[in-house]
């Protein structure tokens, strides 16, 4: 396909997500379903500039003037990869499966069109209704947090250190250029194609001997800052796919005892095939009914993770659609979801065991005033400090109870940590 037909097909694709109101890779799968000529390259192309679209898709349209997926993905052009009106225009030939020409209103937008005006959440591409969220959380700054939101997110794996060390990897990928990943011990970053895209690295040799995982370093920090220690008992309680479970593993160096579950068994299912490439010994609890599956431990813990069930506002760089489609009622969700879970981790708990809770949010409700409520609820529990986020302090967000990474402060995911001593 040509650049041109590229950008067609992502208008198609774009057309499809806001009149059915589906996620994104739905909308894309079933684009190269029902396109099967187009190649891997075209279809990853073609995500890529939707992607890049949703990510920047109400300043793009406060900048073309009017919100149509094809003037939505022309402002994208412009705000996100830098295109110039002349760039655009030459793919908008009207040549076989190229776009239109561009009109004079839409040349004139690219040419003269500006933020300089633009409210709050077009300026930082959220949806209006999360503002005075997002204001607790960043105050003056939420606008520049909320753009570096906006932009791509980087491709970093993690070293597995019970299978190789972090130099050893990056001279079998030098091909690859990786950098250590300025926080995370364990961590590497690839450079992306101009287009947004990384190389293939779950077909690499270095992925299927067990050596790396894809996983931003805020993730890998919160799995880090969670403090589990070799020889201890440590439950994962979502542990859904695994991605902290095999960081846990990791730390514990093969000493002690690490239960991973969930309460959604399907999500659990990757966990297996994942725990032995990177020969990861855990006990991998599959709820069956209404059982409990961890009944046998209550009390038991050193350590309980909750990586809790949340919005996943801090991972909008990756999942742009998801902030266009988040409403007011499944924050209310996950945070009676956040309550239950922390309930149950304390009941896990021994006496004087920890929680580590994270989420992959930047929102209050989901962050400290989840844990302010446990604390109502818990009374004899109390906030711990993290020795090992010393390192991290000059970058971090210090929040009232935990902290807080952002894009903008520690060029990760939005990942949230607070650790509680029951
Ligand atoms: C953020 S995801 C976990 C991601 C995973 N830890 C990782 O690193 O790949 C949150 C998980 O919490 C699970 N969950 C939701 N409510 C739960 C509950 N009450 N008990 C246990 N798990 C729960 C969800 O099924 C989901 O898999």
């Amino acid at each position: 396909m040509t650049p041109a037909a590229r950008l067609s097909a992502a208008i198609e694709v774009l057309a499809d997500i806001e009149a059915r109101r589906r996620p994104a890779p739905d909308a894309l799968k079933d684009w190269g379903l029902s396109h099967r000529f187009a190649g891997s390259g075209d279809r990853a192309a073609i995500a890529s500039l939707v992607y890049d679209t949703l990510r920047r898709r109400a300043s793009a349209a406060w900048l073309m003037g009017e919100a149509t997926p094809r003037a939505v993905l022309l402002g994208a052009l412009h705000l996100a990869r830098g295109l110039s009106s002349g760039e655009i225009a030459a793919l908008c030939s009207g040549e076989r499966f190229a776009p239109s020409p561009l009109t004079d209103d839409e040349l004139s937008s690219l040419d003269a069109g500006s933020l300089g005006e633009a409210p709050a959440p077009v300026a930082g591409d959220f949806p209006d209704w999360i503002a005075p969220s997002l204001a607790r959380a960043f105050g003056e700054d939420m606008v520049a947090e909320m753009q570096a939101l906006a932009e791509r997110a980087p491709l970093d794996l993690r070293v597995n250190l019970l299978k190789s060390q972090r130099d050893a990897v990056a001279a079998d990928i030098a091909v690859w250029s990786p950098t250590p990943t300025p926080l995370s011990p364990w961590g590497l970053r690839l450079r992306l194609g101009p287009d947004g895209r990384g190389p293939s690295v779950q077909s690499d040799p270095v992925f299927l001997r067990g050596e790396v995982e894809i996983q931003d370093e805020g993730s890998q920090l919160a799995a880090l800052l969670s403090g589990a220690l070799p020889g201890e008992t440590v439950v994962d309680l979502c542990a859904g796919g695994g991605g902290k479970t095999l960081a846990l593993g990791a730390m514990m160096g093969g000493r002690g005892r690490l239960l991973a579950t969930d309460a959604d068994p399907r999500r659990l299912a990757p966990i297996h095939a994942r725990l032995a490439r990177a020969g990861v010994e855990a006990e991998v609890r599959t709820p069956r009914g209404k059982q409990d599956a961890l009944a046998d431990l209550d009390a038991g813990a050193d350590l309980v993770v909750v990586d809790a069930p949340c919005t996943g506002t801090g991972t909008w760089r990756r999942n742009p659609d998801a902030k266009w489609r988040l409403r007011a009622g499944s924050l209310s969700l996950r945070v009676s979801e956040q309550a239950k879970v922390l309930d149950r981790a304390a009941q896990l708990a021994r006496p004087g065991g920890r929680i580590a809770y994270i989420t992959c949010s930047v929102l209050p409700e989901e962050n400290d005033d989840a844990v302010a409520a446990f604390l109502h609820r818990h009374r004899g529990a109390e906030v711990e400090q993290i020795p090992e986020a010393a390192p991290l302090a000059h970058a971090v967000r210090t929040t009232r109870y935990g902290l807080q990474m952002t894009p903008l402060r520690t060029g990760t995911d939005g990942f949230y940590v607070a650790r509680l001593r029951c």
